[in-house]
């Protein structure tokens, strides 16, 4: 048994910025796994709680912790156990816990194979996240994950799958992963190789949109850049074989577009409740939007359902080299991790870029910066990038007008969520998916 002491965590999970049951009171936790880390310099505990709320919910965490007479400590805040943490993985080395196995992974691509340096130096990445990101050696990003779930992790799944069975390289490659194995299976820790000098998407736009009065044809070209990326990315999913079924692509059916269908309209139904009550002229274009959710039910079924990154947004690529690179295939953090590994129509990751489109002009008007109309041109060069790379591809509908309704209907599911994420995260923001579905033209 550990001797962490349980009545001390509440407290300590409190302090912690991943930590997202701050609002919550808490009414146990518990440890279900947890192992002992004593090789090298530094010993600590790598332990897996699990938190139960006094209004019944379960969530799990990671915590490496030191324990001492004055509380608990972020064993991470340790250099020494960050690079036991990481030899681990670095040498596909197992330790066991109580009731199974923590157990290193290095890939064995041309990509993995680079010297690290040593000493091996740590460093902290100063962002807002809601997991834990250091960067080794300034080779290797290493992100410690803070809440577990259930399941295969769909960001070792992905990374592990384009870097072993593709030749998609337009990502920071997956080097290696810790797991815990045994009841409490999780992936613990994923790591990628560091792109140094590299500008997050978001901040590279909204960057370009404050210079730029008119967007110049270097913008627009680095548009149709991304889109072709994007197209290289679903070419890359769709190339799976058939005896890999968590990538296989599969037909898509007219009851899948019925699905979708009605869950678009029961969000929209849901959204409008939480959103009507501040913008109440949203209520008028309930029929018209239902209109863009109902087309998509009836449109002959083309294409195939394909893995996709899932939660696509200027924050998810890098801009390093003047090369584009997407990143982060976690999918949306709300959804279960069964959910975001379902097979979808790719039309829905171009639907979430275009939709961040509209956010980076936004926010930029907002700041009192241009005003609108420049979506437009961003939209059409990124979509004229998309279609040069996915041309003749056998997962996207087989003609335009198909292709123009399964896009709005997606627009409109990742407007939906927006407002939702937004009234939940940042209400001073909700006006920006608000406006923009209030936008949309009227059904035909
Ligand atoms: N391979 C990488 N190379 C350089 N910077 C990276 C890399 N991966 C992530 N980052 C930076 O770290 C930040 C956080 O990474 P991310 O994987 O999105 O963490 P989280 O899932 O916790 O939000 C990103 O916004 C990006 O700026
Ligand atoms: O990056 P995450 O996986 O945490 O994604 C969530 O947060 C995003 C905001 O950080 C949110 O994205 C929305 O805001 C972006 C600007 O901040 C914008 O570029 C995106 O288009 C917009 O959807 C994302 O939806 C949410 O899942």
């Amino acid at each position: 048994m550990t001797n962490l002491d349980l009545t001390k965590l509440p407290d300590y999970l409190k302090q912690q910025r991943w930590f997202s049951g701050k609002a919550w009171p808490i009414k146990h936790v518990t440890v279900v796994d947890h192992a002992a880390m004593e090789s090298g310099p530094c010993s600590f505990t790598l332990a897996v709680v699990e938190v139960v709320y006094e209004l019944g919910k379960t969530e799990r965490y990671l915590l490496p912790v030191k324990s001492g007479p004055d509380g608990v400590r972020d064993a991470l805040e340790d250099d020494e156990c960050l690079r036991a943490l990481f030899r681990l993985i670095r040498e596909g080395a197992s330790v066991n816990s109580a009731s199974g196995q923590v157990k290193g992974e290095w890939l064995n691509t041309p990509e993995g194979l680079q010297a690290m340096p040593s000493p091996l130096t740590v460093r902290r990445l100063m962002v807002e996240q809601s997991n834990t990101s250091l960067v080794l050696g300034e080779k290797v990003i290493l992100k410690i994950i803070r809440k577990l779930e259930a399941g295969v992790n769909p960001e070792h799944e992905v990374g592990r799958f384009l870097a072993t069975k593709t030749s998609f390289r337009a990502t920071p490659t997956l080097l290696g992963a810790l797991n815990l194995e045994g009841t409490a299976g999780a992936t613990l820790a994923v790591a990628h190789r560091f792109v140094p000098d590299a500008t997050d998407g978001w901040k590279y736009t909204l960057d370009r949109l404050r210079q730029e009065r008119a967007l110049g044809e270097r913008f627009l070209g680095e548009m149709r850049d991304l889109g072709q990326r994007l197209g290289e990315l679903h070419n890359a999913f769709a190339s799976a074989s058939a005896d890999d079924p968590a990538f296989a692509p599969e037909p898509l059916l007219q009851e899948d577009l019925q699905r979708w269908s009605a869950s678009i309209v029961g969000e929209l139904g849901v959204t409008l409740a939480d959103a009507g009550r501040l913008h109440a002229d949203l209520e008028g274009r309930r029929e018209s939007l239902i209109g863009y959710a109902k087309r998509l039910a009836h449109v002959t079924p083309s294409g195939q359902k394909i893995r996709i990154h899932g939660d696509l947004h200027l924050g998810q690529v890098l801009r390093a080299n003047n090369q584009w690179l997407i990143f982060d295939f976690e999918g949306e953090p709300a959804r279960t991790f069964t959910a975001r590994r379902e097979k979808y129509s790719a039309l829905r990751d171009v639907a979430g870029m275009i939709r961040s489109f509209d956010y980076a002009e936004a926010t930029v008007a907002l700041e009192g910066g241009e005003p609108r109309g420049r979506v437009g041109p961003s939209r059409d060069a990124f979509l004229e990038g998309y279609r040069k790379a996915t041309q003749g591809a056998p997962y996207l509908p087989a003609d335009s007008a198909t292709f123009d309704v399964m896009l709005r209907a997606f627009e409109l599911e990742k407007l939906l969520y927006e407002v939702r994420y937004e009234l939940q995260n940042r209400p001073d923001w909700v006006r920006i998916p608000v406006e923009a579905l209030l936008r949309m033209e009227e059904s035909k």
